[in-house]
């Protein structure tokens, strides 16, 4: 069988080699120096990784049909573009392009079409430009959708660049609280979320002709929902004209479908729509060699750092890519490499950190994108946004550890239910599509810090979001349509507790009446682009005439990077930085007071004076300019209710009381009582004990009644982002008193 092993503390300085499946041996040269040119030129010369290589990794190569690709862990594709090839020598040397006529075909044939092809086969660049370029999208938009937004960021660049336009012209995209098309927009590539948004405006999604629906094996909730809303759209877009009646659908051509992914269940996604044509592209650009680990790590962290440097000070250029759970880990590995790449005897290579998780500002996370400069090998730390559609370039070696955060809704456990993030290991699907970064510009290869007796045993794909995700937004976003989300034809069925819970809540924002009705306010509510929470709260701060302190606090929220760096061992100085905006009533006016003093300081000082203030306070200022661009988004929708939004922050900090009552609106179910030890608290709606995160403003005091932007889960159930209430806020709150009495 083969093996690698990578063995490397001093007493067991012995052989590390990878064996592929064909015998070949590779040794890794600064410890089998005995015949390798680049070790030979390096003896005398090893690193001194202090406290690296405690534990060995073993690796093996794969055997079998659990890789992958064929039998020795590579496909070969049918042409490699050479350096300096032109986009469009790239495009033609794609393994999709050997059957591009047939493709085409079979598109304008069929309504629905499942599309199977390994990762970098050319799906997701190609097929929208085939579909454009032969004339079937008509006169109307193709879109591409995708489940994150610097995927659909990322390939429309890509795509624009092979049409040699600039990105929003024929080729766009839309992702939250940015868009990018225009009306010469022929091709947009946007998240799952937005074309679901779209729908609220367009129910027949009359705007486009062909929907190509892409990594449909993540089965994300608005995926899912896409799914079978598209099902019944296609139905009524293929009757005859007469049939729909006069106006502007009966002018509508029928929708064409194409679901995609390299590792789809194609047999299902067929089934669900009607038998639909499975087609299947084969092979891959590039071989991408994988390796598994011999022996199961107990410490991911600890292995991909090991296996980084053994990669940096052993191979030969390439970028690495190294997939982790989430930012927490991510931090934490960037510290670590930064360390010991400072100890590196050699400083021929730097190494260039790209850290890349969903919660870093777009503009961090495009980043990535650039070539790293000469002479440094670019070390990507990613979450999974990294794991599909995406090309890094220069990346030649993924590290995998195994691991991925996914959501997970507790309806039942807490009553009011809500999401929380776990610690997972990944599936086959996940596998599959990372070591696919590896081989996109040329060969590449990836390592796996798990078995390959824990890969075979992978389940094959995530459980459907459907099942495991709070269902309140797409609830609220069915009704608008005039549906209800048991009604409609889903692929898997979602769970009972869970929609029994939206249905709850949305009745106690009063988005819906005792008769399950959509009211106006839950129709105002869907119009934001927010968490229902948060835009009742928005609606409500209309009542209480404290717009804009809750825009200002609710875009922070609604901002994917927190506002507060959070250092581990500088807690406490930080805590200290940030005392003088702490509020008495918790954390949500706290954050206002963050944003108010952020405005004058973006008043007095220059950009570097903003940054270094920001710095000084441990706070982050992608956070702040994230949630100003969010805010700026809310004041359109703002005003087409009503709402009247001052310019900038009140000076006077009388409106308090406001904001609280407004905020109670959102957060009812989030809302907990102090129990006679005097450190608990516990749910108004809910059987959960909390307690309040040590890293709220208020956690250092009692408080009869808080509310409470989320729960999480460590060793106990913390409630985080609190705020102290009078307990008789709750009276104000219309569809609360009525449950109580
Ligand atoms: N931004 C980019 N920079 C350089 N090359 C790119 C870029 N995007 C795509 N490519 C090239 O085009 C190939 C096909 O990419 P495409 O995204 O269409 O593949 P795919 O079949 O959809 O695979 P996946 O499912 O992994 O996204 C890549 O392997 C890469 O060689």
């Amino acid at each position: 069988m083969a093996k690698i092993r990578i063995l490397s503390n001093k007493k067991a300085a012995k052989l590390r080699n990878f064996d592929s499946p064909k015998k070949r041996r590779v040794k890794m040269p600064w410890v089998d120096v005995e015949d390798s040119p680049r070790s030979k030129r390096k003896q005398g010369k090893r690193p001194s990784l202090n406290g690296l290589h405690k534990t060995p990794n073993r690796f093996s190569a794969p055997n079998g049909p659990s890789s992958p690709s064929k039998s020795n862990g590579s496909v070969d594709g049918p042409t490699k573009p050479g350096k300096s090839s032109s986009l469009q020598e790239q495009r033609r040397a794609l393994p999709i392009a050997l059957g591009r006529e047939k493709l085409i075909a079979k598109i304008r044939q069929n309504d629905v079409i499942v599309l199977l092809g390994e990762t970098g086969s050319g799906k997701t660049t190609q097929v929208p430009q085939y579909i454009l370029e032969s004339g079937i999208a008509g006169t109307r938009m193709v879109a591409v959708t995708q489940p994150r937004r610097v995927a659909a960021t990322s390939l429309a660049a890509r795509v624009a660049a092979e049409q040699n336009v600039k990105v929003g012209a024929a080729v766009g995209y839309s992702v939250r609280f940015d868009e990018r098309s225009g009306p010469d927009t022929r091709i947009k590539y946007l998240t799952d979320g937005m074309i679901v948004r779209e729908l609220l405006s367009d129910p027949l999604l009359s705007r486009y002709s062909v929907i190509i629906v892409d990594e449909a094996h993540e089965r994300t909730l608005r995926t899912d929902l896409l799914l079978a809303s598209l099902k019944g759209i296609q139905k009524y877009r293929s009757q005859p004209s007469d049939a729909k009646g006069k106006g502007r659908a009966s002018l509508l051509n029928p929708l064409k479908i194409v679901v995609m992914s390299a590792t789809l269940d194609a047999e299902k996604f067929s089934k669900f729509f009607d038998n639909a044509p499975i087609e299947y592209i084969q092979g891959r650009q590039h071989p991408v060699q994988i390796f598994h680990s011999a022996e199961s790590q107990s410490d991911y962290l600890a292995a991909a750092l090991r296996v980084f440097f053994q990669v940096h000070t052993d191979q030969g250029p390439g970028d690495v890519l190294i997939f982790l759970p989430g930012q927490d880990d991510i931090e934490s590995l960037e510290k670590s490499i930064r360390l010991y790449a400072n100890k590196l005897p050699h400083k021929s290579m730097e190494v260039v950190i790209c850290p890349m998780y969903a919660a870093q500002a777009a503009g961090q996370n495009s980043k990535v994108f650039n070539a790293a400069p000469p002479n440094t090998r670019k070390c990507i730390l990613a979450t999974n946004i990294a794991e599909t559609s995406i090309t890094i370039p220069g990346v030649k070696y993924v590290i995998d550890t195994g691991k991925c955060k996914e959501k997970q809704y507790l309806a039942r456990e807490t009553g009011g239910g809500f999401d929380t993030l776990l610690t997972k290991d990944i599936t086959k699907s996940s596998a599959n599509q990372r070591a696919g970064r590896a081989g996109r510009e040329g060969s590449g290869v990836c390592f796996r810090l798990y078995t390959e007796a824990a890969y075979n045993n992978m389940a094959v794909s995530a459980d459907p979001e459907i099942r495991r995700c709070s269902l309140t937004s797409s609830v609220l976003q069915l009704k608008c349509l005039g549906q209800d989300f048991q009604e409609l034809d889903f692929m898997d069925k979602p769970d009972y507790d869970s929609v029994v819970s939206a249905y709850k809540s949305l009745w106690l924002f009063g988005a819906l009446n005792n008769s399950k009705e959509l009211t106006p306010t839950g129709r105002q509510m869907a119009a934001f682009p927010l968490d229902p929470c948060y835009a009742r709260i928005v609606l409500a701060s209309k009542e209480y005439n404290c717009a804009p302190e809750i825009v200002e606090i609710v875009s922070v929220l609604s901002a994917s990077s927190k506002l507060f760096v959070d250092v581990s061992d500088q807690r406490d100085s930080a805590a200290e930085l940030r005392r003088k905006f702490r509020h008495p009533t918790g954390d949500h006016l706290t954050i206002l007071g963050v944003v108010k003093a952020y405005q004058e300081i973006a008043l007095a000082e220059n950009k570097a004076g903003r940054r270094e203030w920001c710095r000084k306070h441990f706070l982050n200022e992608r956070a702040l300019l994230e949630a100003r661009d969010i805010r700026d988004q809310l004041k359109q929708t703002c005003a087409r209710f009503g709402i009247s939004f001052d310019e900038g922050v009140r000076a006077d900090n009388n409106n308090d009381d406001a904001v609280l009552k407004a905020l109670a609106h959102g957060l009812v179910q989030n809302s907990a009582l102090l129990q006679p030890d005097g450190v608990t608290y516990k749910q108004t709606m809910g059987h959960t004990t909390v307690k309040i995160h040590p890293s709220s403003a208020l956690s250092d005091r009692k408080h009869p009644a808080i509310i409470f932007n989320e729960l999480v889960y460590t060793n106990q159930v913390y409630a985080r982002g609190v705020s102290s209430i009078p307990k008789s806020f709750f009276l104000s709150i219309p569809t609360l008193n009525q449950r109580h009495s």
